[in-house]
C-alpha cells in the first residue's frame, strides 16, 4: 500500500453567483480506493470533481489531501491527474507525446519522458500505437492513451469524469474492468464521475450518492442497495418497490406496522432503529428490494413474520433474466417487482394477486423522510 492518496472533503460548498451548486460535503475518500460519485445531471458531482482537481475554487470549506490542506492549492501542486470525458488528447501529437506531455512541462529530457511514456503506454497495452495520432485510435484506444497520460505525473489521486460515456455499451464494460484493475495494480486513489448506478455499482468501493448539491448516502454499492437511506437513493439505484404506513400499537414481539389495505406485521426494534421509542400512529415510509417481493394468489392466508398486500398487476415487462411486474396498491402507488425469468407464476396484467415479503425485508427510511415527495429524474 502507497498509503497516499487520501482525501478529505471538509465542509465544503460552492455556488456560482448567489445559486449554491454544492452545499456541506463531508467526506473521507481512503487511499487506494475507487470512488464513485454518483447522482442525476446537475447533483453536483462534477462540481466537486473540478474543486478537487483544484479547477474550480470551493466558495466555503477544506480539501485536505493526506492531511495537506490544498484547498488554495494549484492543480499542479495538489498531487492529482484529471481524466477528461472526451479524453481530450492533443491531436496534432502522437500518442507518445500525448503521454509524454506532462513530463515535457516539467521539463524532463526527451529521452527520459519517451522512455516513461513507454513503460506507460504498455500499462494500458498501447504499446504498437506509440507513433500513432489520436484520430488513427478507437475510442477505448484513445481513452487507455488518455489515462497513460493522466498517470505519468504519478498522481497519487487519479480524477475521472465520465470516463466511459462516449464509449458504446460493450467496450464500457470492458474498460471499466480495465480501470478497475489498473487502479488495484498502481494502489492509488481513483474518484469517478457518473450518472450510471450500474457502473458505479461494477466500480465502487465507495459510492458518493448525490442529489441537489448535498450527499444522500455514502457507502459500499451493497450497503446502498441493502440499506438506501432515503426514498431518492432508493429510487435512483432502482429495483427497489417504495411504500407508506403507520406504526400501531407495540407488544413484547414488536410494533405492528400498518399499510393501507394490508393485514398488519411486526417490526422488531433492531428494524424500527430511530422509530424505537415512536408513538402509534407515526407515520413511515421503507423500500423492499423488488427481488424480495414475491407475487403469490388473492387468497392467500396471512402468515406470522410476512407481509400481504392485495395488488392489481398493471403490467409485466420482459427483460431477461428478469420479468418485471408492476403492480397498483390500494394507495395506487406503482410497485416494480421483478420475477425471476425461470419462475413459474407469471401473472397476467389486469389480474388481482397478493404480493408476499418477509418482514425483515422491510428498509425504513430516517424520520425526516417519512413522508417522500421526492421524484428522480436522471
Ligand atoms: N460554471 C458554472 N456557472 C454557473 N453554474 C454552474 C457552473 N457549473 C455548474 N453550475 C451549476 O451547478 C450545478 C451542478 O452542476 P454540475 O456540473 O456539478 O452537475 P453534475 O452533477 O456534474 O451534472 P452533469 O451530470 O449534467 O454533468 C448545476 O445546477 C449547474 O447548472
Amino acid at each position: 500500500m502507497s498509503g497516499k492518496g487520501r482525501v478529505e472533503l471538509v465542509a465544503v460548498h460552492k455556488s456560482y453567483d448567489a445559486r449554491s451548486a454544492v452545499s456541506d460535503i463531508n467526506l473521507v475518500i481512503p487511499s487506494g480506493s475507487y470512488c464513485c460519485l454518483l447522482g442525476p445531471s446537475g447533483c453536483g458531482k462534477s462540481t466537486t470533481l473540478r474543486m478537487l482537481a483544484g479547477h474550480e475554487q470551493v466558495s466555503d470549506g477544506d480539501i485536505l489531501m493526506d492531511n495537506r490542506n490544498v484547498t488554495d492549492f494549484s492543480p499542479t501542486q495538489r498531487g492529482t491527474a484529471m481524466m477528461f470525458q472526451n479524453y481530450a488528447l492533443f491531436p496534432h501529437m502522437s500518442c507518445l507525446d500525448n503521454v509524454a506531455f506532462g513530463l515535457r512541462i516539467a521539463g524532463m529530457s526527451k529521452a527520459d519522458r519517451h522512455a516513461r511514456a513507454r513503460e506507460l503506454l504498455t500499462l494500458v497495452n498501447m504499446q504498437d500505437f506509440a507513433e500513432s495520432y489520436p484520430d488513427q485510435l478507437s475510442g477505448g484506444q484513445q481513452q487507455r492513451v488518455a489515462l497513460a497520460r493522466a498517470l505519468i505525473t504519478q498522481p497519487d489521486v487519479v480524477l475521472l469524469d465520465e470516463p466511459l460515456s462516449a464509449l458504446d455499451p460493450f467496450l464500457r464494460i470492458r474498460m471499466r474492468k480495465e480501470l478497475k484493475a489498473i487502479q488495484k495494480k498502481l494502489d492509488l486513489t481513483f474518484i469517478h464521475v457518473t450518472h450510471s448506478q450500474e457502473e458505479a455499482f461494477a466500480l465502487a468501493d465507495l459510492a458518493v450518492v448525490m442529489d441537489g448539491g448535498r450527499i444522500q448516502q455514502v457507502g459500499s454499492p451493497r450497503a446502498l442497495f441493502e440499506t438506501p437511506s432515503t426514498p431518492f437513493v432508493a429510487q435512483f439505484i432502482g429495483g427497489h418497490a417504495l411504500m407508506q404506513g403507520s406504526l400501531g400499537s407495540r407488544s413484547a414481539p414488536g410494533t405492528e406496522l400498518i399499510i393501507e389495505g394490508a393485514p398488519r406485521g411486526l417490526l422488531g426494534d433492531t428494524q424500527l432503529g430511530p422509530f424505537r421509542e415512536a408513538a402509534a400512529g407515526t407515520p413511515v415510509s421503507f423500500s423492499v428490494r423488488s427481488d424480495h417481493l414475491d407475487i403469490l394468489p388473492a387468497t392467500t392466508a396471512p402468515a406470522p413474520g410476512r407481509f400481504l398486500l392485495p395488488v392489481r398487476v398493471t403490467d409485466v415487462e420482459f427483460q431477461g433474466a428478469f420479468i418485471y411486474v408492476e403492480c397498483e396498491s390500494a394507495g395506487s402507488v406503482p410497485l416494480l417487482v421483478y420475477l425471476p425469468d425461470r419462475s413459474q407464476q407469471v401473472p397476467e396484467v389486469g389480474s388481482e394477486v397478493c404480493l408476499g415479503w418477509s418482514c425483515a425485508h422491510i428498509n425504513l427510511f430516517s424520520p425526516q423522510h417519512a413522508n417522500p415527495t421526492t421524484e428522480v429524474q436522471p
